[in-house]
Protein backbone atom coordinates (compact mmCIF):
# COMPACT_ATOMS: atom_id res chain seq x y z
CA UNK A 1 0.00 0.00 0.00
CA UNK A 2 1.86 3.02 -1.38
CA UNK A 3 -1.42 5.70 0.09
CA UNK A 4 -2.00 9.26 -1.45
CA UNK A 5 -2.95 11.59 1.35
CA UNK A 6 -5.66 14.60 1.63
CA UNK A 7 -5.24 16.70 4.36
CA UNK A 8 -8.13 15.30 6.22
CA UNK A 9 -6.27 11.59 5.72
CA UNK A 10 -2.97 13.28 6.86
CA UNK A 11 -4.35 14.96 10.23
CA UNK A 12 -6.30 11.87 10.72
CA UNK A 13 -2.67 9.69 10.61
CA UNK A 14 -1.38 11.97 12.72
CA UNK A 15 -4.15 11.68 15.48
CA UNK A 16 -4.58 7.73 14.90
CA UNK A 17 -0.68 7.55 15.58
CA UNK A 18 -0.75 10.29 18.89
CA UNK A 19 -3.80 8.41 20.05
CA UNK A 20 -1.99 5.48 19.88
CA UNK A 21 0.64 6.63 21.82
CA UNK A 22 3.26 8.24 20.27
CA UNK A 23 3.69 11.77 21.30
CA UNK A 24 3.67 14.54 18.90
CA UNK A 25 7.16 15.28 19.47
CA UNK A 26 8.70 12.11 18.66
CA UNK A 27 6.57 12.53 15.39
CA UNK A 28 8.73 15.73 14.74
CA UNK A 29 11.79 14.46 15.77
CA UNK A 30 11.13 11.66 13.21
CA UNK A 31 10.51 13.98 10.58
CA UNK A 32 13.50 16.15 11.65
CA UNK A 33 16.16 13.38 11.56
CA UNK A 34 15.45 11.92 8.10
CA UNK A 35 15.07 14.99 6.42
CA UNK A 36 18.39 15.53 7.86
CA UNK A 37 19.44 12.77 6.58
CA UNK A 38 18.34 12.66 3.10
CA UNK A 39 20.16 16.67 2.81
CA UNK A 40 23.08 14.71 4.37
CA UNK A 41 22.83 11.91 1.23
CA UNK A 42 21.15 14.64 -1.39
CA UNK A 43 23.90 17.38 -1.26
CA UNK A 44 26.97 15.78 1.29
CA UNK A 45 29.11 19.07 1.52
CA UNK A 46 28.50 22.93 1.96
CA UNK A 47 26.51 24.78 3.93
CA UNK A 48 23.20 24.55 4.16
CA UNK A 49 20.28 27.34 4.50
CA UNK A 50 17.12 26.57 6.16
CA UNK A 51 14.26 28.81 5.39
CA UNK A 52 11.42 28.00 8.30
CA UNK A 53 8.01 29.19 8.55
CA UNK A 54 5.93 29.21 11.86
CA UNK A 55 4.09 25.96 11.88
CA UNK A 56 5.65 22.36 12.32
CA UNK A 57 6.87 22.20 8.80
CA UNK A 58 9.34 24.77 10.25
CA UNK A 59 9.82 22.63 12.95
CA UNK A 60 10.98 19.70 10.81
CA UNK A 61 13.52 22.26 9.51
CA UNK A 62 14.89 23.25 12.75
CA UNK A 63 15.12 19.65 13.88
CA UNK A 64 16.98 18.63 10.62
CA UNK A 65 18.84 21.36 10.74
CA UNK A 66 20.02 20.92 14.74
CA UNK A 67 21.36 17.28 13.72
CA UNK A 68 23.41 18.82 10.52
CA UNK A 69 24.84 21.53 12.52
CA UNK A 70 27.27 18.59 14.04
CA UNK A 71 28.70 18.24 10.44
CA UNK A 72 28.23 21.39 8.30
CA UNK A 73 28.00 24.91 8.76
CA UNK A 74 24.09 25.22 9.14
CA UNK A 75 21.98 28.56 8.94
CA UNK A 76 18.23 28.83 9.45
CA UNK A 77 16.68 31.66 8.47
CA UNK A 78 13.22 32.05 10.31
CA UNK A 79 10.17 34.25 7.54
CA UNK A 80 7.95 33.95 10.61
CA UNK A 81 7.45 33.96 14.36
CA UNK A 82 7.66 29.84 15.35
CA UNK A 83 4.68 28.81 16.73
CA UNK A 84 4.96 24.67 16.49
CA UNK A 85 4.37 22.78 19.57
CA UNK A 86 7.63 22.95 21.37
CA UNK A 87 9.63 25.28 19.11
CA UNK A 88 11.77 27.25 22.34
CA UNK A 89 13.12 24.15 23.46
CA UNK A 90 14.11 22.60 20.00
CA UNK A 91 15.67 26.31 18.78
CA UNK A 92 17.46 26.19 22.24
CA UNK A 93 18.80 22.53 20.98
CA UNK A 94 19.53 23.95 17.48
CA UNK A 95 21.25 27.17 18.84
CA UNK A 96 23.59 25.14 21.49
CA UNK A 97 24.44 22.30 18.52
CA UNK A 98 26.14 25.32 16.76
CA UNK A 99 23.27 26.51 14.03
CA UNK A 100 23.53 29.84 13.25
CA UNK A 101 20.12 32.02 13.33
CA UNK A 102 20.32 34.67 10.45
CA UNK A 103 18.83 38.17 10.54
CA UNK A 104 16.97 39.77 8.13
CA UNK A 105 17.91 40.90 5.74
CA UNK A 106 19.99 37.33 4.54
CA UNK A 107 21.99 36.33 1.42
CA UNK A 108 21.58 33.05 0.43
CA UNK A 109 24.43 33.30 -1.61
CA UNK A 110 26.93 30.39 -0.39
CA UNK A 111 24.52 28.07 0.42
CA UNK A 112 24.82 24.00 -1.37
CA UNK A 113 21.35 24.12 -0.75
CA UNK A 114 18.52 25.95 0.36
CA UNK A 115 15.37 23.41 2.85
CA UNK A 116 12.38 24.91 1.93
CA UNK A 117 10.76 23.99 5.53
CA UNK A 118 8.64 27.76 5.54
CA UNK A 119 4.85 26.24 4.79
CA UNK A 120 3.44 22.60 4.23
CA UNK A 121 -0.02 21.00 4.91
CA UNK A 122 -0.89 23.94 6.79
CA UNK A 123 -1.01 26.46 4.00
CA UNK A 124 -3.75 28.30 2.50
CA UNK A 125 -3.83 31.44 -0.11
CA UNK A 126 -1.53 32.80 -2.39
CA UNK A 127 2.48 32.24 -1.50
CA UNK A 128 3.58 35.11 -3.20
CA UNK A 129 1.63 37.06 -0.68
CA UNK A 130 2.56 35.43 2.04
CA UNK A 131 5.48 36.22 4.18
CA UNK A 132 7.01 33.27 1.81
CA UNK A 133 6.69 35.07 -1.33
CA UNK A 134 9.98 37.67 -1.07
CA UNK A 135 12.34 34.44 -0.34
CA UNK A 136 10.42 32.62 -3.33
CA UNK A 137 10.98 35.09 -5.60
CA UNK A 138 14.71 35.32 -4.51
CA UNK A 139 15.47 31.39 -4.80
CA UNK A 140 14.08 32.24 -8.24
CA UNK A 141 16.26 34.73 -9.56
CA UNK A 142 19.44 33.36 -7.84
CA UNK A 143 19.08 29.40 -9.32
CA UNK A 144 19.34 27.79 -5.63
CA UNK A 145 19.41 24.61 -5.56
CA UNK A 146 16.13 23.50 -3.11
CA UNK A 147 14.81 20.78 -1.53
CA UNK A 148 11.55 21.25 -0.02
CA UNK A 149 10.03 19.76 2.92
CA UNK A 150 6.29 17.55 2.65
CA UNK A 151 5.42 19.92 -0.06
CA UNK A 152 6.84 22.89 -1.89
CA UNK A 153 5.69 25.67 0.35
CA UNK A 154 2.35 27.42 -1.33
CA UNK A 155 1.11 23.91 -2.80
CA UNK A 156 -2.37 23.28 -1.66
CA UNK A 157 -2.41 20.09 0.06
CA UNK A 158 -5.57 18.29 -1.61
CA UNK A 159 -5.17 19.84 -4.77
CA UNK A 160 -2.04 21.05 -6.46
CA UNK A 161 -2.81 24.57 -6.55
CA UNK A 162 0.26 26.97 -6.32
CA UNK A 163 0.71 30.20 -7.74
CA UNK A 164 4.68 30.54 -6.47
CA UNK A 165 7.72 30.27 -9.62
CA UNK A 166 9.50 27.73 -10.53
CA UNK A 167 12.71 26.89 -8.81
CA UNK A 168 16.03 24.88 -8.67
CA UNK A 169 14.32 22.16 -7.21
CA UNK A 170 16.01 19.21 -6.47
CA UNK A 171 13.85 16.81 -4.53
CA UNK A 172 10.72 16.50 -2.48
CA UNK A 173 10.92 15.00 1.08
CA UNK A 174 7.40 14.02 2.29
CA UNK A 175 6.40 13.05 5.84
CA UNK A 176 4.34 9.78 6.28
CA UNK A 177 3.05 9.44 2.42
CA UNK A 178 2.63 11.62 -0.64
CA UNK A 179 -0.05 14.27 -0.74
CA UNK A 180 -2.31 14.88 -3.29
CA UNK A 181 -0.91 18.43 -3.91
CA UNK A 182 2.10 16.65 -5.57
CA UNK A 183 0.36 15.04 -7.71
CA UNK A 184 -1.91 17.71 -8.92
CA UNK A 185 -1.21 20.44 -10.96
CA UNK A 186 0.96 22.64 -11.35
CA UNK A 187 2.20 21.04 -7.67
CA UNK A 188 3.57 18.10 -9.34
CA UNK A 189 5.94 20.50 -11.32
CA UNK A 190 7.06 22.24 -8.39
CA UNK A 191 7.86 19.28 -6.39
CA UNK A 192 10.24 17.57 -8.75
CA UNK A 193 11.06 14.21 -8.06
CA UNK A 194 9.34 12.93 -5.12
CA UNK A 195 10.67 11.25 -1.96
CA UNK A 196 8.38 9.97 0.90
CA UNK A 197 10.40 9.63 4.21
CA UNK A 198 8.90 6.84 6.58
CA UNK A 199 8.51 8.75 9.98
CA UNK A 200 6.14 5.61 11.82
CA UNK A 201 2.20 7.20 10.87
CA UNK A 202 -0.14 4.41 9.95
CA UNK A 203 -0.55 4.07 5.92
CA UNK A 204 -3.14 3.92 4.88
CA UNK A 205 -5.72 5.96 2.99
CA UNK A 206 -8.72 6.18 0.29
CA UNK A 207 -6.37 6.13 -2.57
CA UNK A 208 -2.82 4.79 -3.29
CA UNK A 209 -0.44 4.79 -5.99
CA UNK A 210 -0.44 1.54 -8.81
CA UNK A 211 2.57 -0.41 -7.24
CA UNK A 212 4.89 -2.47 -9.16
CA UNK A 213 3.90 -5.51 -7.22
CA UNK A 214 0.54 -5.49 -7.98
CA UNK A 215 1.14 -5.33 -11.42
CA UNK A 216 3.76 -7.75 -11.86
CA UNK A 217 1.21 -10.19 -10.34
CA UNK A 218 -1.45 -9.02 -13.05
CA UNK A 219 0.59 -8.99 -15.91
CA UNK A 220 -1.72 -11.62 -18.20
CA UNK A 221 0.24 -15.13 -18.98
CA UNK A 222 -0.57 -17.15 -22.40
CA UNK A 223 -1.40 -20.34 -21.15
CA UNK A 224 0.94 -22.91 -22.96
CA UNK A 225 -2.71 -24.34 -24.13
CA UNK A 226 -3.88 -20.90 -25.41
CA UNK A 227 -5.49 -20.25 -28.75
CA UNK A 228 -6.44 -16.67 -30.27
CA UNK A 229 -9.83 -16.71 -28.85
CA UNK A 230 -8.48 -17.84 -25.50
CA UNK A 231 -6.22 -14.87 -25.72
CA UNK A 232 -9.09 -12.28 -26.08
CA UNK A 233 -10.80 -10.95 -28.95
CA UNK A 234 -11.20 -6.92 -29.45
CA UNK A 235 -13.21 -5.05 -31.58
CA UNK A 236 -12.03 -1.31 -32.26
CA UNK A 237 -14.42 0.48 -33.60
CA UNK A 238 -13.48 3.94 -35.06
CA UNK A 239 -11.70 5.97 -37.98
CA UNK A 240 -13.00 8.82 -40.17
CA UNK A 241 -11.47 10.73 -43.29
CA UNK A 242 -9.26 12.82 -41.51
CA UNK A 243 -8.16 9.98 -38.65
CA UNK A 244 -8.13 6.51 -40.43
CA UNK A 245 -4.81 5.70 -38.53
CA UNK A 246 -6.04 5.87 -34.73
CA UNK A 247 -8.12 2.56 -34.92
CA UNK A 248 -4.46 1.25 -36.50
CA UNK A 249 -2.50 2.39 -33.09
CA UNK A 250 -5.56 0.93 -31.14
CA UNK A 251 -5.48 -2.00 -32.75
CA UNK A 252 -1.89 -2.96 -32.55
CA UNK A 253 -1.69 -1.46 -28.98
CA UNK A 254 -4.24 -4.74 -28.44
CA UNK A 255 -2.36 -7.29 -30.08
CA UNK A 256 1.44 -6.22 -28.53
CA UNK A 257 -0.81 -6.11 -25.21
CA UNK A 258 -1.54 -9.92 -25.58
CA UNK A 259 -4.91 -9.37 -27.33
CA UNK A 260 -5.31 -13.17 -29.58
CA UNK A 261 -6.79 -11.49 -32.48
CA UNK A 262 -8.23 -7.59 -33.29
CA UNK A 263 -10.26 -6.48 -35.79
CA UNK A 264 -11.13 -2.68 -36.95
CA UNK A 265 -14.22 -1.59 -37.77
CA UNK A 266 -13.99 1.51 -40.00
CA UNK A 267 -16.16 3.45 -42.67
CA UNK A 268 -15.94 1.32 -45.99
CA UNK A 269 -14.21 4.65 -47.81
CA UNK A 270 -11.48 4.69 -45.52
CA UNK A 271 -11.10 0.56 -45.70
CA UNK A 272 -8.18 0.86 -48.07
CA UNK A 273 -6.07 3.23 -46.10
CA UNK A 274 -6.62 1.39 -43.34
CA UNK A 275 -5.71 -2.67 -44.47
CA UNK A 276 -2.12 -1.82 -44.26
CA UNK A 277 -1.43 -3.73 -41.08
CA UNK A 278 -0.75 -7.66 -42.33
CA UNK A 279 -1.96 -8.51 -38.13
CA UNK A 280 -4.92 -7.08 -38.24
CA UNK A 281 -8.71 -7.67 -39.66
CA UNK A 282 -10.48 -4.93 -41.00
CA UNK A 283 -14.12 -4.29 -42.23
CA UNK A 284 -15.53 -1.82 -43.87
CA UNK A 285 -19.04 -1.17 -42.84
CA UNK A 286 -21.54 1.56 -43.93
CA UNK A 287 -20.72 5.26 -42.85
CA UNK A 288 -22.63 9.14 -42.50
CA UNK A 289 -22.11 11.60 -45.94
CA UNK A 290 -19.33 13.08 -44.70
CA UNK A 291 -17.49 9.59 -43.94
CA UNK A 292 -18.16 8.73 -39.93
CA UNK A 293 -19.17 5.47 -39.51
CA UNK A 294 -22.95 4.92 -38.60
CA UNK A 295 -25.36 2.71 -37.39
CA UNK A 296 -25.73 -0.57 -39.01
CA UNK A 297 -26.63 -4.14 -38.50
CA UNK A 298 -23.16 -5.56 -39.70
CA UNK A 299 -21.57 -3.08 -36.91
CA UNK A 300 -23.77 -4.57 -34.53
CA UNK A 301 -22.99 -7.83 -35.23
CA UNK A 302 -19.00 -7.69 -35.49
CA UNK A 303 -19.23 -5.83 -32.00
CA UNK A 304 -21.03 -8.18 -30.48
CA UNK A 305 -18.56 -10.92 -31.20
CA UNK A 306 -16.02 -9.04 -29.21
CA UNK A 307 -14.56 -10.19 -26.05
CA UNK A 308 -13.64 -6.31 -25.52
CA UNK A 309 -14.16 -3.02 -27.80
CA UNK A 310 -12.49 -0.01 -28.03
CA UNK A 311 -14.97 2.77 -29.31
CA UNK A 312 -13.98 6.49 -30.31
CA UNK A 313 -10.36 6.62 -31.89
CA UNK A 314 -10.49 8.79 -35.06
CA UNK A 315 -14.01 8.40 -34.90
CA UNK A 316 -14.43 12.36 -36.00
CA UNK A 317 -16.79 14.49 -34.51
CA UNK A 318 -19.70 13.78 -36.82
CA UNK A 319 -20.62 10.40 -36.22
CA UNK A 320 -24.31 9.95 -34.35
CA UNK A 321 -25.52 9.45 -30.98
CA UNK A 322 -27.15 6.42 -31.98
CA UNK A 323 -24.10 4.87 -32.53
CA UNK A 324 -23.07 5.01 -28.91
CA UNK A 325 -26.82 3.78 -27.91
CA UNK A 326 -26.76 0.77 -30.01
CA UNK A 327 -23.20 0.34 -28.55
CA UNK A 328 -23.98 0.45 -25.24
CA UNK A 329 -26.82 -2.58 -25.55
CA UNK A 330 -24.17 -5.15 -26.76
CA UNK A 331 -23.21 -6.53 -23.44
CA UNK A 332 -19.44 -6.37 -23.83
CA UNK A 333 -17.38 -4.49 -21.76
CA UNK A 334 -15.23 -1.12 -23.31
CA UNK A 335 -12.91 1.33 -23.80
CA UNK A 336 -14.48 4.41 -24.95
CA UNK A 337 -12.15 7.29 -25.54
CA UNK A 338 -11.28 10.52 -27.97
CA UNK A 339 -14.55 11.13 -29.60
CA UNK A 340 -16.41 8.19 -28.41
CA UNK A 341 -16.25 10.07 -24.85
CA UNK A 342 -17.59 12.79 -26.53
CA UNK A 343 -21.21 11.08 -27.85
CA UNK A 344 -21.16 9.45 -24.62
CA UNK A 345 -21.58 12.68 -22.92
CA UNK A 346 -24.24 13.42 -25.71
CA UNK A 347 -26.43 10.41 -24.58
CA UNK A 348 -25.24 9.51 -20.70
CA UNK A 349 -28.21 7.57 -20.19
CA UNK A 350 -26.31 5.10 -23.04
CA UNK A 351 -24.57 3.22 -20.23
CA UNK A 352 -22.99 0.17 -20.88
CA UNK A 353 -22.07 -2.73 -18.13
CA UNK A 354 -18.08 -2.36 -18.13
CA UNK A 355 -17.42 0.40 -19.67
CA UNK A 356 -14.45 2.41 -19.12
CA UNK A 357 -13.57 6.00 -19.79
CA UNK A 358 -10.70 7.34 -20.63
CA UNK A 359 -10.56 11.07 -20.91
CA UNK A 360 -7.72 13.42 -20.99
CA UNK A 361 -8.32 17.07 -19.50
CA UNK A 362 -10.20 18.24 -22.08
CA UNK A 363 -12.76 15.12 -22.48
CA UNK A 364 -13.25 15.24 -18.92
CA UNK A 365 -14.14 18.94 -19.27
CA UNK A 366 -16.82 17.55 -21.66
CA UNK A 367 -18.12 15.12 -19.81
CA UNK A 368 -18.45 17.26 -16.71
CA UNK A 369 -19.82 20.03 -18.27
CA UNK A 370 -16.41 22.30 -17.33
CA UNK A 371 -13.63 23.50 -19.01
CA UNK A 372 -9.95 21.40 -18.58
CA UNK A 373 -8.51 24.20 -16.42
CA UNK A 374 -10.92 23.53 -13.78
CA UNK A 375 -10.81 19.55 -14.42
CA UNK A 376 -7.02 20.48 -13.61
CA UNK A 377 -7.78 22.42 -10.62
CA UNK A 378 -8.58 19.68 -8.74
CA UNK A 379 -8.22 16.05 -10.99
CA UNK A 380 -8.73 14.24 -7.79
CA UNK A 381 -12.52 16.00 -7.50
CA UNK A 382 -13.07 15.83 -11.27
CA UNK A 383 -12.11 12.29 -10.72
CA UNK A 384 -14.63 11.48 -8.23
CA UNK A 385 -17.31 13.16 -9.29
CA UNK A 386 -17.38 11.79 -12.84
CA UNK A 387 -16.85 8.01 -11.41
CA UNK A 388 -20.25 9.40 -9.70
CA UNK A 389 -22.01 11.05 -12.08
CA UNK A 390 -21.15 7.94 -14.96
CA UNK A 391 -21.22 5.11 -12.67
CA UNK A 392 -18.16 3.71 -13.97
CA UNK A 393 -14.50 3.22 -13.79
CA UNK A 394 -12.76 6.75 -15.00
CA UNK A 395 -9.33 7.56 -16.15
CA UNK A 396 -7.91 11.37 -15.88
CA UNK A 397 -4.88 11.07 -18.65
CA UNK A 398 -1.81 13.22 -17.77
CA UNK A 399 1.39 13.14 -16.21
CA UNK A 400 -0.01 10.99 -12.63
CA UNK A 401 -2.90 9.28 -14.12
CA UNK A 402 -5.95 9.02 -12.12
CA UNK A 403 -7.89 5.48 -12.22
CA UNK A 404 -11.17 6.12 -10.02
CA UNK A 405 -13.68 3.66 -9.43
CA UNK A 406 -16.86 2.72 -7.60
CA UNK A 407 -17.13 3.58 -4.19
CA UNK A 408 -14.11 6.51 -4.46
CA UNK A 409 -11.63 4.10 -4.75
CA UNK A 410 -8.50 6.02 -6.35
CA UNK A 411 -5.50 4.74 -7.57
CA UNK A 412 -2.64 6.94 -9.15
CA UNK A 413 0.18 6.24 -11.65
CA UNK A 414 3.69 7.01 -11.26
CA UNK A 415 5.22 6.01 -14.24
CA UNK A 416 5.08 8.11 -17.26
CA UNK A 417 6.88 10.32 -19.50
CA UNK A 418 6.53 13.66 -20.97
CA UNK A 419 6.56 12.71 -24.55
CA UNK A 420 3.58 10.33 -24.08
CA UNK A 421 1.97 13.47 -24.69
CA UNK A 422 2.06 13.19 -28.78
CA UNK A 423 -0.58 12.56 -31.06
CA UNK A 424 -2.02 9.28 -30.77
CA UNK A 425 -0.44 7.67 -27.24
CA UNK A 426 -4.01 7.94 -26.12
CA UNK A 427 -5.15 5.60 -28.69
CA UNK A 428 -2.40 3.28 -28.21
CA UNK A 429 -3.40 3.33 -24.07
CA UNK A 430 -7.19 2.63 -24.96
CA UNK A 431 -6.11 -0.39 -27.46
CA UNK A 432 -4.02 -2.01 -24.45
CA UNK A 433 -6.87 -1.18 -22.03
CA UNK A 434 -9.19 -3.44 -24.33
CA UNK A 435 -6.86 -6.27 -24.52
CA UNK A 436 -6.73 -6.36 -20.71
CA UNK A 437 -10.53 -6.41 -20.42
CA UNK A 438 -10.54 -9.12 -22.82
CA UNK A 439 -8.31 -11.00 -21.42
CA UNK A 440 -10.48 -11.23 -18.24
CA UNK A 441 -9.32 -8.31 -15.66
CA UNK A 442 -12.28 -6.46 -14.67
CA UNK A 443 -12.37 -2.72 -15.44
CA UNK A 444 -10.70 -0.97 -12.55
CA UNK A 445 -7.53 -3.52 -12.97
CA UNK A 446 -7.41 -3.48 -17.02
CA UNK A 447 -7.23 0.33 -16.50
CA UNK A 448 -4.84 0.50 -13.91
CA UNK A 449 -2.36 -2.02 -15.25
CA UNK A 450 -2.59 -0.79 -18.50
CA UNK A 451 -1.52 3.00 -17.53
CA UNK A 452 1.21 1.56 -15.76
CA UNK A 453 2.62 -0.19 -18.53
CA UNK A 454 1.46 2.57 -20.72
CA UNK A 455 4.04 4.93 -18.91
CA UNK A 456 7.00 2.11 -18.16
CA UNK A 457 6.58 2.22 -22.26
CA UNK A 458 7.01 5.91 -22.57
CA UNK A 459 9.81 5.71 -19.72
CA UNK A 460 11.63 3.61 -21.72
CA UNK A 461 11.17 5.47 -25.25
CA UNK A 462 11.96 8.35 -23.81
CA UNK A 463 15.55 6.93 -22.61
CA UNK A 464 16.30 5.32 -26.53
CA UNK A 465 14.39 8.23 -28.38
CA UNK A 466 14.18 12.01 -26.53
CA UNK A 467 11.59 13.63 -28.14
CA UNK A 468 11.39 12.16 -31.08
CA UNK A 469 9.86 9.51 -29.79
CA UNK A 470 6.17 8.75 -31.83
CA UNK A 471 2.89 6.84 -31.41
CA UNK A 472 3.83 3.71 -33.80
CA UNK A 473 7.13 4.12 -31.56
CA UNK A 474 5.45 3.60 -28.43
CA UNK A 475 4.45 -0.07 -29.83
CA UNK A 476 8.17 -1.12 -29.79
CA UNK A 477 8.77 -0.59 -26.39
CA UNK A 478 5.58 -2.40 -24.75
CA UNK A 479 7.81 -5.72 -24.63
CA UNK A 480 11.15 -3.80 -22.94
CA UNK A 481 8.14 -2.08 -20.20
CA UNK A 482 6.67 -5.33 -19.55
CA UNK A 483 10.19 -7.03 -18.71
CA UNK A 484 10.22 -3.60 -16.26
CA UNK A 485 7.13 -4.65 -14.52
CA UNK A 486 8.35 -8.12 -14.37
CA UNK A 487 11.48 -6.85 -12.56
CA UNK A 488 9.24 -4.58 -10.72
CA UNK A 489 11.14 -1.62 -11.15
CA UNK A 490 10.46 1.21 -9.32
CA UNK A 491 8.89 4.26 -11.19
CA UNK A 492 11.70 7.64 -10.45
CA UNK A 493 8.90 9.98 -10.12
CA UNK A 494 8.08 8.48 -6.23
CA UNK A 495 10.70 6.57 -4.28
CA UNK A 496 10.75 5.89 -0.72
CA UNK A 497 13.11 6.76 1.51
CA UNK A 498 13.98 4.65 4.87
N1 LIG B 1 1.07 15.34 10.08
C1 LIG B 1 2.04 14.92 10.84
O1 LIG B 1 1.87 13.97 11.51
C2 LIG B 1 3.35 15.59 10.88
C3 LIG B 1 3.55 16.82 10.26
N2 LIG B 1 4.73 17.39 10.21
C4 LIG B 1 4.96 18.65 9.50
O2 LIG B 1 4.00 19.58 9.87
C5 LIG B 1 3.49 20.25 8.76
C6 LIG B 1 2.13 20.76 9.08
O3 LIG B 1 2.26 21.62 10.16
P1 LIG B 1 1.25 22.81 10.44
O4 LIG B 1 -0.11 22.28 10.52
O5 LIG B 1 1.81 23.57 11.58
O6 LIG B 1 1.30 23.67 9.10
P2 LIG B 1 2.47 24.50 8.38
O7 LIG B 1 3.80 24.19 8.92
O8 LIG B 1 2.21 24.35 6.95
O9 LIG B 1 2.19 26.02 8.80
C7 LIG B 1 0.96 26.51 9.15
C8 LIG B 1 1.16 27.94 9.60
O10 LIG B 1 1.30 28.77 8.49
C9 LIG B 1 0.37 29.83 8.56
N3 LIG B 1 -0.10 30.14 7.22
C10 LIG B 1 -0.84 29.34 6.41
N4 LIG B 1 -1.11 29.97 5.25
C11 LIG B 1 -0.53 31.20 5.33
C12 LIG B 1 -0.50 32.33 4.45
N5 LIG B 1 -1.09 32.32 3.24
N6 LIG B 1 0.20 33.42 4.86
C13 LIG B 1 0.80 33.45 6.05
N7 LIG B 1 0.78 32.42 6.93
C14 LIG B 1 0.11 31.30 6.57
C15 LIG B 1 -0.73 29.31 9.45
O11 LIG B 1 -1.38 30.38 10.08
C16 LIG B 1 0.04 28.46 10.43
O12 LIG B 1 0.59 29.24 11.46
C17 LIG B 1 3.56 19.22 7.68
O13 LIG B 1 3.54 19.78 6.40
C18 LIG B 1 4.87 18.53 8.01
O14 LIG B 1 5.95 19.23 7.42
C19 LIG B 1 5.89 16.76 10.83
O15 LIG B 1 6.54 17.68 11.57
C20 LIG B 1 5.61 15.65 11.76
C21 LIG B 1 4.39 14.93 11.64
N1 LIG C 1 3.27 15.10 -19.32
C1 LIG C 1 2.88 13.82 -19.35
N2 LIG C 1 3.45 12.94 -18.50
C2 LIG C 1 3.05 11.65 -18.52
N3 LIG C 1 2.11 11.14 -19.36
C3 LIG C 1 1.52 11.98 -20.21
C4 LIG C 1 1.87 13.35 -20.25
N4 LIG C 1 1.10 13.94 -21.21
C5 LIG C 1 0.33 12.98 -21.74
N5 LIG C 1 0.58 11.79 -21.14
C6 LIG C 1 -0.09 10.52 -21.46
O1 LIG C 1 -0.14 10.35 -22.88
C7 LIG C 1 -1.41 9.86 -23.28
C8 LIG C 1 -2.04 10.92 -24.21
O2 LIG C 1 -3.36 10.60 -24.48
P1 LIG C 1 -4.32 11.60 -25.28
O3 LIG C 1 -4.27 12.95 -24.67
O4 LIG C 1 -5.63 10.93 -25.41
O5 LIG C 1 -3.60 11.68 -26.69
P2 LIG C 1 -4.16 11.40 -28.16
O6 LIG C 1 -5.59 11.82 -28.17
O7 LIG C 1 -3.32 12.25 -29.03
O8 LIG C 1 -3.97 9.96 -28.42
C9 LIG C 1 -2.18 9.59 -22.01
O9 LIG C 1 -1.97 8.27 -21.61
C10 LIG C 1 -1.53 10.54 -21.01
O10 LIG C 1 -1.64 10.11 -19.67
K1 LIG D 1 7.74 23.32 2.54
Amino acid sequence: MRPIWTLEEARQADQEAVSSGVPYPALLAQAGLQLARFIQARVPEGAVMFLTGPGSNGGDGWVAARHLARRRPVTVIPIAEPRFPGAGDWIAAAKAAGVVVGQNPVSLNGAAVVVDAMYGTGFHGSVMESPAGPWLAALESGGHPVIHVDLPSGVETNTGQYDGPELNTLATLTMGAVKWGLVGYPGAEAAGPIVVADIGLPGHGQASFIDPEWAKRHLPRVPRLGHKYSRGHVVVIGGSRAMPGAPVLAGMAALKAGAGLVELVVPESVLGRVAVVPSLIVHGVPETADGSLQVSDVLSRLAARADALVIGPGLGPTAPTALIEVLAKIPVPAVLDADGIRLYAQAPKAFGANWVLTPHAGEMGVLLGMTSARVNADRRRAVLDAVHATGRTVLLKGMFSIVGSEGGRLMVNSSGSPVLATAGSGDVLSGMTAALLAQGLPPDQALALAVYWHGWAGQIGEREQGLSMTADNLLDYFSPARHALEQEEEPTSVTYWD
